[in-house]
C-alpha cells in the first residue's frame, strides 16, 4: 500500500486495509454452533460482502446495521477498502502489502502511523505484535506481526543507507511504549527500580505542540533490543480474560520509534570541521539563523507540530544527556516565507559556494494497538471490567467522532473550518498528528468471520470506511544543525550580544560564522553600507538645511521687495515671474531630499527592527539558555541524588551482606524448616506439573475430540452418500424381486410336480421297506432254522463218533439215515437262504437306487432356489435336513441292512460248505 507520491507537504488519504481472521478454537467454544457460520467474504482484493441478515443475538440491544453506502441489492452489504485480506492471508503477506511501503517513507523522514481497529478478539494484537518475537522476522511462514517485521526492516534500510552515504549520513533510533488505561497515560518502559509505573502527562507548549511529558525514550541499536522493549511493555500492559478472548487487551497501546537522521546536504563529502559527530559529540556552530525548524511544505507559514511531540531531540548522538531521561520541552520557532527564501540555498544571503549544510530529520512511527470495541453484555464484564470497558468504548467513540469530523466528505468539499474534537479523549489527543495531521496513516480494520459477530463487523466496516475520507498533509521534518546543542546556543548568545553591542555603538558586527574570510567580507559590506547611509543622510540633512535656509531667505527678500515696491502690481508680477521658477525648483529639490530622507529613515528603521529582532532572539536564547541551565542544574541534582542513592545502596548492600552472614549462621538451625519448605515446594511443583500435564492432556483430548468430531462428520457424509447408493440398490433389487416373484410362480408349479413325484417315490420306498422287512423276518426265521440244523448236526456228529467207536458202520442205521436226511434238509435250507439273501440284496439295491433318485430330484429343486437367491444377493438358508429330505439315518439303515444281508449270505454259504464236506 504505497502512500501518495513523496512530495513534501503533499495531501494523502488515510489508507484502510481490512483483515478477516480465521475461526478460532475460542469461537468453537464460545459461539453457539448455529451462529458459527461465516458471514463475511472477500469478493475481490479490495471489497467484501457481509451477510448480516440473520437475527444473531448481538442485535439484541444494539443498533441494527443499516445499509452501507455501497450496499448491494438484497440483504448483503458490500464495502470497498484499499486492501482486503482474507482469513488465509499470512502475517508476512499482510506486512509486505501494508506496512513495508510506509517503512520507506519513515526512513525518508516522514511520520507514519499504523492503527489496528476492531471488536474484541478480532485479531488486532495478533496483527500488530503476533506470536513468537524471537523468530526470524524475514521468515515468511512464522506468526510474527507487523511491529517485529517493521523493526527488522527499518534497521536493514538504515544500515544500507549508512553504507551508501558513509560519513555524510548518521542515524539514531529510539523506542517508547505507552498505554492508555482508564484515561491514564502510563509509560510501559518507564517503571522505576521498585517496578512502579511512571505516569505520562499531556502538555501543550506555546506553539501548540503536544508534549508527552515524562515518557521514556530508549536508544536502540539492534532489533533484538526493540524486541526486549516490546516484551517488557507487553508484560506490563493490562490484559485479562473475557468471555470472548482469553487474553484481551484492556488498554490502548502505542509503540513508537523515533528516527533521527543527520544528513549532509552538500555534494561531495562533508567538511571535517562540520561533521555532526566531532570528538566530544558537539555540533558545528557555523549557522546564525533566527529560527531552527525548516519547513519545506506547500503551505508557507503553517506550523508543523514537532514530530517528537514537542520534546527536543538528542543534541548530538554522543551527548551527555542520559539515555531515556525525561527532557524539558523546547519550542522552536518557525521560519516565515520570505526569510526562508533568504535562507534557502542560492538566496540573498547565500555565500554562493557549493558548501552544504548538516540538517537533522526527525521522523516518528507509531504502531497503535487499540483495545477492542466491545459490548459489555457480550464480554460478560463485571466490576472493574465494566469500568475498563466504558473507558475503552469512550476512547473509541471519541476517535470515531474525530474520524467522522475529519472524514465528512461534505465538509471537506466546502472547505469550512470544522471543529475537530481531539480534546475529547487522551487517545485522540495523542493521535492528533496521525489523523488529519502530518503523517502517513494506515488503519487495519480487523473483523471476525462468524455470523455471531456480524453486527460488530458491519460497525467496524462503517468506521473504517469513514476513515478513508481523512486527508493528511505530510511534510518532512527537517531541522538545522545545532539548535539543541547547549554549548552551541551559549556560543550563539555570546556572539549575538557582541553583535548588538557593536550595532549600538555603530561599530562593526562581530563575526558569527566560522569562516573568517566570508564573515570579514560580509561585515565590511554591511559597515560600508551603514557608513554610506550615514554619510548620505548627513549630506542630505546639510543640503536640506541649506536649501531651507535659502528658501527662507528668498521668501524674506521677496517680502522685502514687495514692501519696497509699494504694492506696484505690475512690478510684483514681473518679480514673481522671475522668482517663481526658482522657488519651484527649490521646492522640488526639497521634496526630493525629503523623499530621500524618508528612505534613509526607513532604512534606519529596518536596521533598528533588525536590532530589535536580534534583541528579542537574544532574550529568547537567554530564556532558553536559562531553561537549559535549569535543566543542567536539574541533571546535576539528579546526579547528586544518584550518588546519594548509590551511597545508600552501598550501605544497603553492606547491610544485606551482614544479614546474609547472620542468615548463614541462622540457616544451620533453620535447615530443618528449610527442608520442610523444600519438601512442600517440591510437592507444590509436583502438583503444578501434574496440573499442567492434566491441562495438556485435556488439550490433547480436546484436539482429539475435535478431530473425531471432524472424522464423524466426514463419515456421516460418507454414510449419507452410501445410503443414497443403497437406495438405488434397493430400487434395483425391488425390480429384481418382482422378476423373481414371476420366476417363483413357475418354480412353484415345478416344485409341486416334483413334490408329487417325491411323494410317489416315498410310497414306493415304503412298500419296498415293508418287503424288506418281510424278507428280514424270513431271514430271521431261516437263521433260527440254521441254528437248529447246526445244533442237530453237532448232536449227530457226537452220535456218529460214539457209534464209530462202539460199532461197525451200518449204512442202514436209522441214525445215519436221520443224519443224511438232516444233511439234505440242511442243504435245501442253505439253498433257500442263499436265494433269500440274493433277493434281499436286490431289494436293498433297489432301495438305494430309489433314494438316489429322490436325492437327485430334491437337489435339483433346492439348487434352483439357491441360485435364484444368490442372484438376488441373498444367502440361502442353512440345510438342516439331509440331502433331499432323506435323513442320514434312513440311508444308514439301508446300508446296514445291505451289509447284514451280505454277512448272512456268507455265513449261510460257510455252513453249507462245512456240512457238504462232512
Ligand atoms: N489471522 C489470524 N490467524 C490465526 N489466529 C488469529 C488470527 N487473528 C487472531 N487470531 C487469534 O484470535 C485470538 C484473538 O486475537 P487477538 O488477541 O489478537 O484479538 P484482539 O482483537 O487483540 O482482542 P482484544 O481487543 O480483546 O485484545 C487469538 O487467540 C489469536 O491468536
Amino acid at each position: 500500500m504505497a502512500p501518495s507520491p513523496s512530495s513534501s507537504g503533499a495531501t494523502t488519504s488515510v489508507q484502510v486495509a481490512l483483515r478477516i481472521r480465521p475461526p478460532t478454537n475460542q469461537d468453537a467454544t464460545s459461539i453457539p454452533a448455529r451462529f458459527q457460520r461465516t458471514a463475511i467474504n472477500a469478493i475481490s482484493s479490495t471489497s467484501v460482502s457481509v451477510d448480516a441478515t440473520s437475527s444473531t443475538p448481538s442485535s439484541v440491544g444494539s443498533s441494527t446495521a443499516t445499509a452501507a453506502p455501497s450496499a448491494s441489492a438484497g440483504k448483503k452489504q458490500v464495502f470497498t477498502f484499499d486492501q482486503v485480506h482474507p482469513p488465509a492471508a499470512t502475517q508476512h503477506a499482510l506486512f509486505t502489502s501494508t506496512a513495508l511501503p510506509l517503512i520507506s517513507r519513515f526512513v525518508e523522514g516522514f511520520n507514519c502511523t499504523i492503527l489496528a481497529y476492531g471488536q474484541t478478539s478480532s485479531g488486532k494484537t495478533f496483527t500488530m505484535t503476533g506470536i513468537d518475537l524471537d523468530a526470524d522476522p524475514t521468515d515468511p511462514s512464522n506468526g510474527m506481526g507487523i511491529i517485529p517485521r517493521a523493526v527488522a526492516s527499518i534497521f536493514t534500510q538504515c544500515r544500507e543507507l549508512k553504507e551508501e552515504r558513509g560519513n555524510a549520513w548518521n542515524y539514531n533510533l529510539k523506542g517508547s511504549f505507552i498505554e492508555i488505561y482508564n484515561e491514564d497515560l502510563i509509560d510501559l518502559l518507564g517503571s522505576d527500580d521498585s517496578g512502579a509505573k511512571t505516569n505520562v502527562q499531556i502538555r501543550e507548549d506555546k506553539q501548540g505542540h503536544i508534549i508527552w511529558e515524562g515518557l521514556r525514550e530508549v536508544n536502540v541499536n539492534h532489533s533484538n533490543e526493540v524486541m526486549t522493549l516490546i516484551r517488557k511493555g507487553t508484560s506490563i500492559r493490562r490484559t485479562n480474560e473475557t468471555d470472548m478472548n482469553a487474553q484481551s487487551s484492556r488498554s490502548h497501546a502505542i509503540f513508537s520509534l523515533t528516527l533521527i537522521q543527520k544528513k549532509y546536504t552538500g555534494s561531495g563529502l562533508p567538511p571535517r570541521s562540520s561533521s555532526p559527530l566531532p570528538p566530544g559529540g558537539r555540533s558545528p556552530s557555523r549557522l546564525a539563523r533566527p529560527s531552527s525548524t525548516m519547513h519545506y511544505g506547500n503551505s508557507p507559514g503553517t506550523r508543523v507540530s514537532s514530530p517528537t511531540f514537542g520534546r527536543p531531540g538528542t543534541p548530538s548522538f554522543g551527548s551527555g544527556i542520559p539515555r531515556g531521561g525525561a527532557r524539558p520541552a523546547s519550542s522552536l520557532g518557525m521560519l516565515t516565507a520570505d526569510r526562508r527564501q533568504s535562507l534557502a540555498p542560492g538566496g540573498a544571503q547565500s555565500n554562493g559556494d557549493d558548501q552544504g549544510e548538516w540538517v537533522t530529520v526527525v521522523s516518528k512511527f507509531h504502531f497503535v494497538d487499540l483495545a477492542g470495541s466491545e459490548r459489555l453484555k457480550r464480554t460478560a464484564a463485571a466490576g472493574e471490567r465494566i469500568k475498563e470497558g466504558i473507558s475503552i468504548n469512550s476512547g473509541l467513540l471519541a476517535l470515531g467522532n474525530v474520524i467522522s469530523a475529519l472524514g465528512d466528505p461534505a465538509k471537506a468539499k466546502s472547505h469550512t473550518a470544522t471543529y475537530i474534537p481531539y480534546r475529547d479523549s487522551k487517545l485522540t489527543r495523542l493521535l492528533q498528528d496521525s489523523l488529519g495531521g502530518n503523517a502517513h496513516t494506515l488503519m487495519i480494520a480487523c473483523v471476525s468471520p462468524a455470523e455471531w459477530n456480524a453486527n460488530e463487523t458491519v460497525n467496524t466496516l462503517k468506521y473504517a470506511n469513514r476513515a478513508r475520507n481523512i486527508k493528511n498533509r505530510v511534510t518532512m521534518n527537517e531541522k538545522e544543525e545545532g539548535w539543541d546543542d547547549v554549548e552551541w546556543l551559549q556560543g550563539m548568545v555570546t556572539r549575538l550580544r557582541k553583535d548588538l553591542k557593536g550595532l549600538k555603538e555603530g561599530g562593526t558586527i562581530a563575526s558569527t560564522t566560522s569562516d573568517p574570510e566570508v564573515s570579514a567580507v560580509a561585515h565590511q559590506k554591511v559597515t560600508a553600507q551603514m557608513a554610506e547611509l550615514r554619510n548620505s543622510y548627513e549630506d542630505m540633512r546639510t543640503k536640506y538645511v541649506e536649501r531651507t535656509e535659502e528658501l527662507t531667505r528668498l521668501r524674506r527678500e521677496l517680502a522685502d521687495k514687495q514692501r519696497a515696491s509699494g504694492g506696484a502690481i505690475g512690478g510684483t508680477a514681473k518679480y514673481e515671474e522671475i522668482v517663481g521658477p526658482v522657488i519651484e525648483e527649490y521646492e522640488k529639490t526639497i521634496s526630493a531630499m525629503e523623499a530621500e530622507l524618508s528612505l534613509n529613515r526607513a532604512a534606519l528603521r529596518h536596521t533598528n527592527d533588525m536590532v530589535d529582532e536580534k534583541e528579542a532572539e537574544l532574550a529568547q536564547l537567554a530564556e532558553r539558555h536559562a531553561t537549559t541551565e535549569m535543566y543542567v542544574e536539574e541533571l546535576r541534582s539528579r546526579v547528586t541524588k544518584l550518588a546519594e542513592r548509590e551511597a545508600s545502596t552501598e550501605a544497603y548492600i553492606h547491610d544485606l551482606e551482614e544479614k546474609v552472614k547472620s542468615f548463614n549462621e541462622d540457616s544451620l538451625s533453620s535447615s530443618g524448616s528449610i527442608s520442610d519448605l523444600k519438601r512442600e515446594l517440591s510437592k507444590v511443583k509436583d502438583a503444578e506439573t501434574h496440573s499442567s500435564q492434566y491441562i495438556a492432556d485435556l488439550e490433547t483430548r480436546l484436539a482429539k475430540s475435535e478431530e473425531s468430531v471432524l472424522s464423524l462428520q466426514q463419515s456421516v457424509e460418507r454414510l449419507e452418500e452410501e445410503c443414497e447408493v443403497r437406495r438405488a440398490d434397493v430400487r434395483t433389487l425391488q425390480s429384481r424381486l418382482e422378476q423373481m416373484q414371476q420366476d417363483g410362480e413357475g418354480w412353484r408349479s415345478d416344485l409341486d410336480e416334483r413334490e408329487k413325484k417325491i411323494t410317489r417315490m416315498e410310497a414306493e420306498l415304503k412298500e419296498r421297506e415293508e418287503a424288506l422287512k418281510a424278507t428280514a423276518e424270513t431271514r430271521d426265521r431261516l437263521g433260527v432254522i440254521v441254528n437248529d440244523v447246526s445244533a442237530a448236526r453237532k448232536n449227530l456228529e457226537v452220535a456218529s463218533i460214539n457209534s464209530e467207536v462202539s460199532s461197525v458202520h451200518e449204512p442202514d442205521d436209522p441214525t445215519e439215515l436221520q443224519l443224511v436226511a438232516l444233511q439234505q434238509t440242511h442243504t435245501a435250507t442253505l439253498a433257500d437262504l442263499s436265494s433269500v439273501s440274493a433277493k434281499y440284496r436286490d431289494a436293498l439295491r433297489e432301495i438305494a437306487d430309489l433314494a438316489a433318485q429322490l436325492h437327485e430330484a430334491k437337489g435339483h429343486v433346492q439348487g434352483r432356489s439357491r441360485r435364484t437367491l444368490e442372484q438376488h444377493g441373498q444367502t440361502p438358508p442353512l440345510q438342516t435336513r439331509g440331502v433331499n429330505g432323506i435323513s442320514s439315518r434312513e440311508i444308514c439303515i439301508a446300508i446296514c441292512i445291505a451289509l447284514t444281508g451280505a454277512v448272512l449270505g456268507q455265513v449261510a454259504q460257510g455252513f453249507y460248505l462245512q456240512s457238504r464236506d462232512k
